[in-house]
Protein backbone atom coordinates (compact mmCIF):
# COMPACT_ATOMS: atom_id res chain seq x y z
CA UNK A 1 0.00 0.00 0.00
CA UNK A 2 2.44 2.45 1.06
CA UNK A 3 4.62 1.29 -2.00
CA UNK A 4 1.77 1.85 -4.47
CA UNK A 5 0.72 5.37 -2.51
CA UNK A 6 4.56 6.32 -3.27
CA UNK A 7 4.06 5.26 -7.46
CA UNK A 8 1.18 7.21 -7.59
CA UNK A 9 2.62 9.94 -5.67
CA UNK A 10 5.98 10.40 -7.80
CA UNK A 11 3.41 10.38 -11.25
CA UNK A 12 1.51 12.95 -9.66
CA UNK A 13 4.91 15.07 -9.25
CA UNK A 14 5.99 14.54 -13.03
CA UNK A 15 4.61 17.48 -14.96
CA UNK A 16 5.13 17.85 -18.56
CA UNK A 17 6.98 20.74 -19.44
CA UNK A 18 4.77 23.44 -21.34
CA UNK A 19 4.47 22.64 -24.85
CA UNK A 20 6.47 25.86 -26.11
CA UNK A 21 9.35 24.68 -24.03
CA UNK A 22 8.58 20.95 -25.36
CA UNK A 23 9.26 22.47 -29.28
CA UNK A 24 12.73 21.79 -29.64
CA UNK A 25 14.60 24.20 -31.93
CA UNK A 26 17.27 21.78 -33.91
CA UNK A 27 19.84 23.76 -35.27
CA UNK A 28 22.74 21.06 -35.22
CA UNK A 29 22.59 16.95 -36.47
CA UNK A 30 25.09 14.29 -36.28
CA UNK A 31 24.56 11.16 -38.68
CA UNK A 32 26.13 8.18 -38.55
CA UNK A 33 26.14 7.46 -42.84
CA UNK A 34 27.36 4.90 -45.14
CA UNK A 35 27.14 4.07 -48.84
CA UNK A 36 25.86 1.20 -49.95
CA UNK A 37 28.73 -1.71 -50.84
CA UNK A 38 28.88 -2.49 -54.71
CA UNK A 39 27.67 -6.10 -55.83
CA UNK A 40 30.07 -8.78 -56.71
CA UNK A 41 30.56 -9.21 -60.44
CA UNK A 42 30.45 -12.88 -62.25
CA UNK A 43 33.98 -13.72 -63.45
CA UNK A 44 32.93 -16.47 -65.32
CA UNK A 45 30.98 -14.20 -67.60
CA UNK A 46 32.61 -10.86 -66.99
CA UNK A 47 28.99 -9.83 -65.36
CA UNK A 48 29.17 -6.30 -63.23
CA UNK A 49 28.50 -5.94 -59.86
CA UNK A 50 26.38 -2.74 -59.22
CA UNK A 51 27.26 0.13 -57.79
CA UNK A 52 26.62 0.61 -54.08
CA UNK A 53 23.65 3.71 -53.50
CA UNK A 54 24.75 6.90 -51.68
CA UNK A 55 23.72 8.84 -49.08
CA UNK A 56 22.99 12.66 -50.33
CA UNK A 57 21.46 16.01 -48.59
CA UNK A 58 18.93 17.66 -50.73
CA UNK A 59 17.80 21.59 -49.95
CA UNK A 60 14.25 21.66 -49.40
CA UNK A 61 12.80 25.46 -48.22
CA UNK A 62 10.37 23.69 -45.65
CA UNK A 63 11.88 21.36 -44.60
CA UNK A 64 13.68 21.24 -40.98
CA UNK A 65 16.15 19.12 -38.93
CA UNK A 66 13.77 17.39 -36.64
CA UNK A 67 12.02 15.80 -39.14
CA UNK A 68 15.38 13.86 -40.28
CA UNK A 69 15.49 12.76 -36.44
CA UNK A 70 12.65 11.68 -36.40
CA UNK A 71 13.18 9.70 -39.30
CA UNK A 72 16.38 8.48 -38.38
CA UNK A 73 15.89 7.49 -34.64
CA UNK A 74 18.82 5.03 -34.96
CA UNK A 75 20.97 8.65 -36.41
CA UNK A 76 22.43 6.12 -38.95
CA UNK A 77 21.59 6.41 -42.33
CA UNK A 78 22.65 3.43 -44.84
CA UNK A 79 21.96 3.40 -48.33
CA UNK A 80 21.46 0.53 -50.63
CA UNK A 81 23.70 -2.53 -51.28
CA UNK A 82 24.33 -2.82 -55.42
CA UNK A 83 22.91 -6.48 -56.71
CA UNK A 84 25.06 -9.15 -57.38
CA UNK A 85 25.51 -10.31 -61.19
CA UNK A 86 23.68 -13.08 -61.64
CA UNK A 87 23.31 -15.51 -64.69
CA UNK A 88 20.24 -14.50 -65.41
CA UNK A 89 20.99 -10.40 -64.89
CA UNK A 90 24.66 -9.77 -66.17
CA UNK A 91 24.72 -6.48 -64.61
CA UNK A 92 23.65 -6.48 -60.82
CA UNK A 93 20.82 -2.99 -60.31
CA UNK A 94 22.70 0.02 -58.69
CA UNK A 95 21.93 0.22 -54.81
CA UNK A 96 19.24 2.46 -53.60
CA UNK A 97 20.11 6.47 -52.60
CA UNK A 98 19.01 7.69 -49.84
CA UNK A 99 17.70 11.53 -49.53
CA UNK A 100 18.08 13.63 -46.86
CA UNK A 101 15.98 16.52 -46.71
CA UNK A 102 17.54 19.66 -45.05
CA UNK A 103 16.62 23.40 -44.61
CA UNK A 104 18.54 25.73 -46.04
CA UNK A 105 21.32 27.32 -44.61
CA UNK A 106 23.16 23.99 -44.05
CA UNK A 107 26.62 23.30 -43.70
CA UNK A 108 27.80 19.79 -43.81
CA UNK A 109 30.85 18.79 -41.80
CA UNK A 110 32.61 15.77 -41.62
CA UNK A 111 34.04 14.08 -38.17
CA UNK A 112 37.71 15.48 -39.58
CA UNK A 113 35.91 18.84 -39.60
CA UNK A 114 36.59 18.84 -43.47
CA UNK A 115 33.47 20.80 -44.81
CA UNK A 116 31.67 18.41 -47.21
CA UNK A 117 29.40 21.51 -48.49
CA UNK A 118 26.68 23.75 -47.85
CA UNK A 119 23.47 24.06 -49.54
CA UNK A 120 21.52 27.44 -49.22
CA UNK A 121 19.48 26.94 -52.56
CA UNK A 122 16.32 25.01 -53.02
CA UNK A 123 17.68 21.62 -55.04
CA UNK A 124 20.94 21.78 -54.32
CA UNK A 125 22.61 18.99 -54.07
CA UNK A 126 25.33 17.71 -51.52
CA UNK A 127 26.43 13.75 -51.56
CA UNK A 128 27.55 12.59 -48.22
CA UNK A 129 28.50 9.14 -48.47
CA UNK A 130 29.36 7.86 -51.98
CA UNK A 131 27.94 4.36 -52.15
CA UNK A 132 30.87 1.36 -53.54
CA UNK A 133 31.73 0.78 -56.93
CA UNK A 134 30.76 -3.32 -58.16
CA UNK A 135 32.93 -5.89 -59.02
CA UNK A 136 34.54 -5.55 -62.31
CA UNK A 137 37.45 -7.23 -63.93
CA UNK A 138 39.51 -4.14 -62.55
CA UNK A 139 38.92 -5.28 -58.75
CA UNK A 140 38.45 -9.21 -59.16
CA UNK A 141 35.20 -8.72 -59.56
CA UNK A 142 34.47 -8.08 -56.11
CA UNK A 143 32.39 -5.49 -55.03
CA UNK A 144 33.46 -2.02 -52.71
CA UNK A 145 32.40 -1.14 -49.54
CA UNK A 146 31.09 2.46 -49.35
CA UNK A 147 32.23 5.95 -47.79
CA UNK A 148 31.55 5.36 -44.25
CA UNK A 149 30.89 9.29 -42.14
CA UNK A 150 30.42 10.44 -39.22
CA UNK A 151 28.54 14.15 -40.31
CA UNK A 152 27.49 16.84 -38.77
CA UNK A 153 24.46 18.98 -40.36
CA UNK A 154 24.79 22.55 -38.95
CA UNK A 155 22.25 24.80 -39.39
CA UNK A 156 22.59 28.53 -39.40
CA UNK A 157 19.36 30.74 -40.99
CA UNK A 158 19.59 32.90 -44.11
CA UNK A 159 17.77 36.14 -42.95
CA UNK A 160 18.67 39.40 -44.24
CA UNK A 161 18.23 41.10 -40.65
CA UNK A 162 19.08 39.52 -37.50
CA UNK A 163 17.79 40.93 -34.50
CA UNK A 164 19.85 41.40 -31.29
CA UNK A 165 19.42 42.64 -28.03
CA UNK A 166 18.86 41.70 -24.05
CA UNK A 167 16.33 39.95 -22.52
CA UNK A 168 12.76 41.77 -22.19
CA UNK A 169 14.28 44.59 -25.02
CA UNK A 170 11.30 44.60 -26.65
CA UNK A 171 12.32 42.33 -29.52
CA UNK A 172 9.48 39.53 -30.02
CA UNK A 173 7.61 42.45 -29.67
CA UNK A 174 9.19 44.69 -32.68
CA UNK A 175 9.34 41.10 -34.56
CA UNK A 176 5.13 41.17 -34.03
CA UNK A 177 4.49 44.64 -35.48
CA UNK A 178 6.90 44.65 -37.89
CA UNK A 179 6.33 41.14 -39.68
CA UNK A 180 3.66 38.36 -39.66
CA UNK A 181 5.23 36.53 -37.31
CA UNK A 182 3.14 35.61 -33.85
CA UNK A 183 6.23 34.88 -31.07
CA UNK A 184 5.47 34.78 -27.23
CA UNK A 185 5.70 38.04 -25.77
CA UNK A 186 6.03 38.44 -21.61
CA UNK A 187 7.20 40.43 -19.16
CA UNK A 188 9.95 38.06 -17.90
CA UNK A 189 13.31 37.46 -19.96
CA UNK A 190 13.90 34.78 -22.12
CA UNK A 191 10.27 34.03 -22.89
CA UNK A 192 12.21 33.71 -26.64
CA UNK A 193 13.75 30.53 -26.35
CA UNK A 194 14.61 29.53 -30.18
CA UNK A 195 14.90 31.63 -33.01
CA UNK A 196 11.98 33.33 -34.49
CA UNK A 197 11.57 34.12 -38.18
CA UNK A 198 9.39 36.80 -39.49
CA UNK A 199 9.03 38.60 -43.03
CA UNK A 200 8.63 42.06 -43.89
CA UNK A 201 6.06 42.25 -46.30
CA UNK A 202 6.10 45.77 -48.87
CA UNK A 203 3.25 47.28 -50.82
CA UNK A 204 5.62 46.79 -53.71
CA UNK A 205 5.70 42.97 -52.34
CA UNK A 206 9.35 43.32 -51.35
CA UNK A 207 9.79 40.72 -48.87
CA UNK A 208 13.02 40.82 -46.40
CA UNK A 209 13.02 38.24 -43.90
CA UNK A 210 14.26 38.91 -40.14
CA UNK A 211 15.50 36.80 -37.37
CA UNK A 212 14.82 37.28 -33.86
CA UNK A 213 17.53 35.58 -31.43
CA UNK A 214 17.14 34.74 -28.24
CA UNK A 215 17.96 37.39 -25.31
CA UNK A 216 21.67 37.96 -25.26
CA UNK A 217 22.82 38.38 -21.46
CA UNK A 218 26.31 39.80 -19.73
CA UNK A 219 29.01 37.46 -19.31
CA UNK A 220 27.02 35.09 -22.51
CA UNK A 221 30.25 33.77 -23.76
CA UNK A 222 30.72 31.90 -19.95
CA UNK A 223 27.27 30.29 -20.97
CA UNK A 224 25.43 32.85 -18.67
CA UNK A 225 21.52 32.87 -19.89
CA UNK A 226 21.03 30.90 -22.98
CA UNK A 227 24.85 31.73 -23.90
CA UNK A 228 26.35 32.11 -26.99
CA UNK A 229 24.14 29.62 -28.30
CA UNK A 230 22.07 30.99 -31.02
CA UNK A 231 24.76 34.30 -32.41
CA UNK A 232 25.69 31.70 -34.76
CA UNK A 233 22.69 32.30 -36.45
CA UNK A 234 23.64 36.30 -36.60
CA UNK A 235 26.34 35.07 -38.97
CA UNK A 236 24.56 34.89 -42.52
CA UNK A 237 22.72 37.89 -42.16
CA UNK A 238 23.10 40.88 -43.58
CA UNK A 239 22.41 43.75 -41.07
CA UNK A 240 22.04 43.52 -37.77
CA UNK A 241 19.46 44.86 -36.09
CA UNK A 242 20.01 45.85 -32.14
CA UNK A 243 17.88 46.60 -29.74
CA UNK A 244 17.82 48.16 -26.81
CA UNK A 245 15.42 48.77 -24.03
CA UNK A 246 15.77 52.43 -22.82
CA UNK A 247 15.35 51.77 -19.13
CA UNK A 248 18.28 49.37 -19.51
CA UNK A 249 17.83 45.79 -17.99
CA UNK A 250 18.27 44.12 -14.54
CA UNK A 251 17.95 39.98 -14.31
CA UNK A 252 17.00 40.16 -11.10
CA UNK A 253 17.72 42.33 -7.80
CA UNK A 254 20.73 40.21 -6.99
CA UNK A 255 21.99 41.97 -10.36
CA UNK A 256 23.93 45.05 -11.53
CA UNK A 257 21.39 47.39 -12.82
CA UNK A 258 22.25 48.15 -16.75
CA UNK A 259 21.26 51.24 -18.49
CA UNK A 260 20.28 51.96 -22.09
CA UNK A 261 23.91 52.66 -23.45
CA UNK A 262 25.41 50.05 -20.91
CA UNK A 263 23.65 47.37 -22.22
CA UNK A 264 24.35 48.40 -25.78
CA UNK A 265 27.90 48.43 -24.94
CA UNK A 266 27.20 45.19 -23.67
CA UNK A 267 25.33 43.52 -26.02
CA UNK A 268 28.74 45.26 -28.75
CA UNK A 269 31.20 43.23 -26.47
CA UNK A 270 29.50 39.80 -26.28
CA UNK A 271 29.33 39.48 -30.30
CA UNK A 272 32.94 40.67 -30.17
CA UNK A 273 33.75 38.06 -27.87
CA UNK A 274 31.69 35.52 -30.02
CA UNK A 275 33.76 36.49 -33.90
CA UNK A 276 34.71 39.75 -34.25
CA UNK A 277 33.86 39.66 -37.53
CA UNK A 278 30.21 40.51 -36.63
CA UNK A 279 31.06 44.16 -35.76
CA UNK A 280 32.33 45.15 -39.66
CA UNK A 281 28.86 44.04 -40.62
CA UNK A 282 25.83 47.05 -41.31
CA UNK A 283 24.00 47.77 -37.90
CA UNK A 284 21.44 49.73 -37.31
CA UNK A 285 20.34 50.65 -33.25
CA UNK A 286 16.66 50.93 -32.48
CA UNK A 287 15.96 52.19 -28.56
CA UNK A 288 12.89 51.13 -27.30
CA UNK A 289 9.84 51.79 -25.34
CA UNK A 290 10.26 55.34 -26.00
CA UNK A 291 6.25 55.78 -25.20
CA UNK A 292 7.17 55.40 -21.64
CA UNK A 293 7.40 59.34 -19.55
CA UNK A 294 11.05 60.75 -19.49
CA UNK A 295 12.78 58.48 -21.64
CA UNK A 296 13.09 60.80 -24.56
CA UNK A 297 15.66 62.58 -22.80
CA UNK A 298 17.67 58.71 -22.54
CA UNK A 299 17.37 58.34 -25.83
CA UNK A 300 18.80 61.82 -27.07
CA UNK A 301 21.58 61.27 -24.24
CA UNK A 302 22.17 57.68 -26.12
CA UNK A 303 21.90 59.22 -29.76
CA UNK A 304 24.66 61.96 -28.58
CA UNK A 305 27.04 59.71 -26.92
CA UNK A 306 27.60 57.77 -30.04
CA UNK A 307 28.72 60.71 -32.01
CA UNK A 308 31.97 60.48 -30.52
CA UNK A 309 31.70 57.74 -28.21
CA UNK A 310 35.51 57.02 -27.75
CA UNK A 311 35.44 60.60 -26.17
CA UNK A 312 32.15 59.86 -24.08
CA UNK A 313 34.14 56.80 -23.12
CA UNK A 314 37.18 58.23 -22.05
CA UNK A 315 35.40 61.33 -20.02
CA UNK A 316 33.26 58.92 -18.28
CA UNK A 317 32.84 56.48 -15.11
CA UNK A 318 31.71 53.66 -17.20
CA UNK A 319 33.63 50.52 -15.61
CA UNK A 320 36.35 49.40 -17.69
CA UNK A 321 34.88 45.34 -17.94
CA UNK A 322 31.80 46.36 -20.17
CA UNK A 323 33.70 48.47 -23.01
CA UNK A 324 34.34 46.24 -25.99
CA UNK A 325 37.82 46.89 -27.87
CA UNK A 326 35.92 47.90 -30.87
CA UNK A 327 32.92 49.39 -30.73
CA UNK A 328 30.61 49.44 -33.41
CA UNK A 329 29.70 52.11 -35.62
CA UNK A 330 26.14 52.18 -36.02
CA UNK A 331 24.73 53.57 -39.46
CA UNK A 332 21.36 54.65 -37.63
CA UNK A 333 20.30 55.46 -34.09
CA UNK A 334 16.47 55.65 -34.11
CA UNK A 335 13.64 55.70 -31.05
CA UNK A 336 10.87 53.32 -31.31
CA UNK A 337 7.88 52.19 -29.28
CA UNK A 338 6.66 48.52 -30.54
CA UNK A 339 4.06 48.55 -28.00
CA UNK A 340 2.31 52.44 -29.83
CA UNK A 341 3.87 51.44 -33.18
CA UNK A 342 5.92 54.55 -33.00
CA UNK A 343 8.63 55.18 -35.53
CA UNK A 344 7.89 51.21 -36.83
CA UNK A 345 7.53 52.64 -40.32
CA UNK A 346 10.54 55.12 -40.18
CA UNK A 347 12.34 51.72 -39.31
CA UNK A 348 10.73 49.67 -42.02
CA UNK A 349 11.92 52.13 -44.54
CA UNK A 350 15.52 52.23 -42.80
CA UNK A 351 16.03 48.66 -42.57
CA UNK A 352 14.86 48.08 -46.54
CA UNK A 353 17.00 51.21 -47.79
CA UNK A 354 20.12 50.06 -46.16
CA UNK A 355 19.53 46.25 -47.79
CA UNK A 356 19.19 47.84 -50.96
CA UNK A 357 21.97 49.61 -50.50
CA UNK A 358 23.84 46.48 -49.85
CA UNK A 359 22.87 44.44 -52.33
CA UNK A 360 24.29 47.49 -55.10
CA UNK A 361 27.62 47.15 -52.72
CA UNK A 362 27.63 43.54 -53.27
CA UNK A 363 26.75 43.94 -57.27
CA UNK A 364 29.60 46.54 -57.72
CA UNK A 365 31.99 43.90 -56.04
CA UNK A 366 31.04 41.35 -58.71
CA UNK A 367 31.03 44.38 -61.63
CA UNK A 368 34.28 44.91 -60.15
CA UNK A 369 35.74 41.07 -59.82
CA UNK A 370 34.74 40.98 -63.78
CA UNK A 371 36.37 43.87 -64.84
CA UNK A 372 39.37 42.70 -63.39
CA UNK A 373 39.28 38.93 -65.01
CA UNK A 374 39.17 41.03 -68.74
CA UNK A 375 42.05 43.53 -67.71
CA UNK A 376 44.08 40.71 -66.70
CA UNK A 377 43.07 37.72 -68.97
CA UNK A 378 46.09 37.30 -71.27
CA UNK A 379 48.24 36.94 -67.64
CA UNK A 380 46.02 34.89 -66.69
CA UNK A 381 45.62 32.47 -69.85
CA UNK A 382 49.56 32.61 -70.26
CA UNK A 383 49.58 30.61 -67.05
CA UNK A 384 48.00 27.59 -68.93
CA UNK A 385 44.80 25.60 -69.75
CA UNK A 386 44.09 24.87 -65.95
CA UNK A 387 42.89 28.43 -65.25
CA UNK A 388 39.57 29.34 -67.19
N1 LIG B 1 6.10 50.17 -22.61
C1 LIG B 1 6.52 49.35 -23.56
N2 LIG B 1 6.64 48.04 -23.30
C2 LIG B 1 7.08 47.24 -24.30
C3 LIG B 1 7.43 47.73 -25.59
N3 LIG B 1 7.86 46.69 -26.34
C4 LIG B 1 7.77 45.61 -25.57
N4 LIG B 1 7.29 45.91 -24.35
C5 LIG B 1 7.05 44.99 -23.21
O1 LIG B 1 8.28 44.44 -22.79
C6 LIG B 1 8.10 43.09 -22.37
C7 LIG B 1 9.08 42.19 -23.12
O2 LIG B 1 8.75 42.21 -24.49
P1 LIG B 1 9.23 41.06 -25.49
O3 LIG B 1 8.83 41.49 -26.86
O4 LIG B 1 8.78 39.72 -25.02
O5 LIG B 1 10.80 41.17 -25.30
P2 LIG B 1 11.95 40.20 -25.86
O6 LIG B 1 13.13 41.05 -26.12
O7 LIG B 1 11.44 39.39 -26.99
O8 LIG B 1 12.22 39.32 -24.58
P3 LIG B 1 12.84 37.83 -24.50
O9 LIG B 1 11.87 36.94 -25.19
O10 LIG B 1 12.93 37.58 -23.05
O11 LIG B 1 14.18 37.87 -25.17
C8 LIG B 1 6.62 42.76 -22.65
O12 LIG B 1 5.91 42.90 -21.46
C9 LIG B 1 6.20 43.81 -23.65
O13 LIG B 1 4.83 44.10 -23.57
C10 LIG B 1 7.28 49.15 -25.83
O14 LIG B 1 7.54 49.67 -26.90
N5 LIG B 1 6.83 49.90 -24.77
Amino acid sequence: MVLLNRILFTVKEIKRPRKYLRSKFIDTVRLHVKGGTGGTGLPKYGGLGGQGGCVYCVGKEDANLGKIISQHRAKTVVAGHGEDSRKVRIVGAPGSDVKLEVPLGVTIFREDGKVLGSIDKDGETVIVARGGPGGTPDNSFLGHFGQVHHIRLDLKLIADIGLVGFPNAGKSSLLKVISRAKPRIANYPFTTIKPNMGIIQFEDKRQISIADLPGLIEGAHINIGLGHKFLKHVERTKLLLFIADVQGFQLSPRHLKRSCLETILLLNKELELYNPELLDKPAILAVNKLDLNGTDTIFNEVKESFKDIEKFLKNSKMPAEIIPERIIRFENIIGISALERKGINDLKTLLRNRLDDHAEEINADIIDASELLRRNKNIILERGPQIT
